[in-house]
């Protein structure tokens, strides 16, 4: 099958190409918006060409919440989840979706997600989408609460997730942590060994690229 995955930026892209070489690599800039834009042009224009993709990947390095997702593990998505589309109100957040508009969740396929997070010895959870790294204890307990399986954050998988559906594609999550979600501390990063575990990740993932199309419902 045609697969593009899409990264934020070119050190996770050349993690990706070094891990399999079989599939197209994207590198669309950090956020959603950004993410959102390079998937919609690379499909768009793959579809023109009549070499239309039969999956999208949004990969990366992500936050890890604790201790679900320890640093170096890997996180695929069986929701992506946009954690901070909504409203704030006296009572707490909405979501748009409970608002009556738009969406917060895209749901992968359910049997391949599982099955190559199988592969992977990855984490098998959702994986929330923000426009500002948490930071804080209060924002982790918040999202926690709001989204008590979810294993990652990260800043672009609802964009891509957005994109591949307005083109009838399905959309996979992949993530490698690279750091807790929880109080700003830069020093903690392990972005290296993130990228290595991206890097390993891809490496297992050829057979399964190898296959034909997925039938989706
Ligand atoms: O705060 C810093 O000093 C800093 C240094 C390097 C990178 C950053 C980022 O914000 C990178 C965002 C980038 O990486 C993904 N990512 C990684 N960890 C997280 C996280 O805990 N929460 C959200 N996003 C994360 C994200 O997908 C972006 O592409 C900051």
């Amino acid at each position: 099958m045609r697969v593009l995955v899409v990264t934020a930026v070119t050190a996770e892209a050349d993690a990706v190409s070094d891990g399999l070489d079989t599939v197209d690599v994207l590198a669309a800039g950090v956020g959603p918006a950004a993410a959102a834009s390079g998937t919609a042009r690379a499909l768009a224009l793959a579809s023109a060409a009549s070499t239309p993709y039969d999956l999208v990947v949004s990969a990366g390095i992500g936050g890890g919440f604790q201790p679900l997702a320890p640093v170096g593990s890997l996180v695929v998505a069986d929701a992506i989840v946009a954690a901070d589309l909504g409203a704030e109100t006296p009572e707490g957040f909405v979501p748009v979706d409970e608002l009556g508009f738009g969406r917060t969740v895209h749901h992968p396929p359910a049997e391949p997600a599982a099955r190559i997070a199988g592969l992977l010895g990855a984490v098998l959870a959702p994986v929330l989408t923000v426009s500002t790294v948490t930071g804080s204890a209060s924002r982790t307990a918040e999202l926690t609460a709001r989204h008590p399986r979810a294993a990652a954050e990260a800043m672009e998988g609802f964009g891509v997730a957005e994109a591949a559906a307005a083109c009838s594609v399905p959309v996979l999550e992949i993530r490698a942590v690279s750091n807790a979600v929880g109080p700003r501390d830069r020093s903690a990063w392990r972005i290296g060994p993130a990228l290595d575990a991206l890097r390993y990740g891809f490496q297992q993932l050829s057979p399964v690229f190898e296959e034909s199309p997925w039938q989706t419902p």
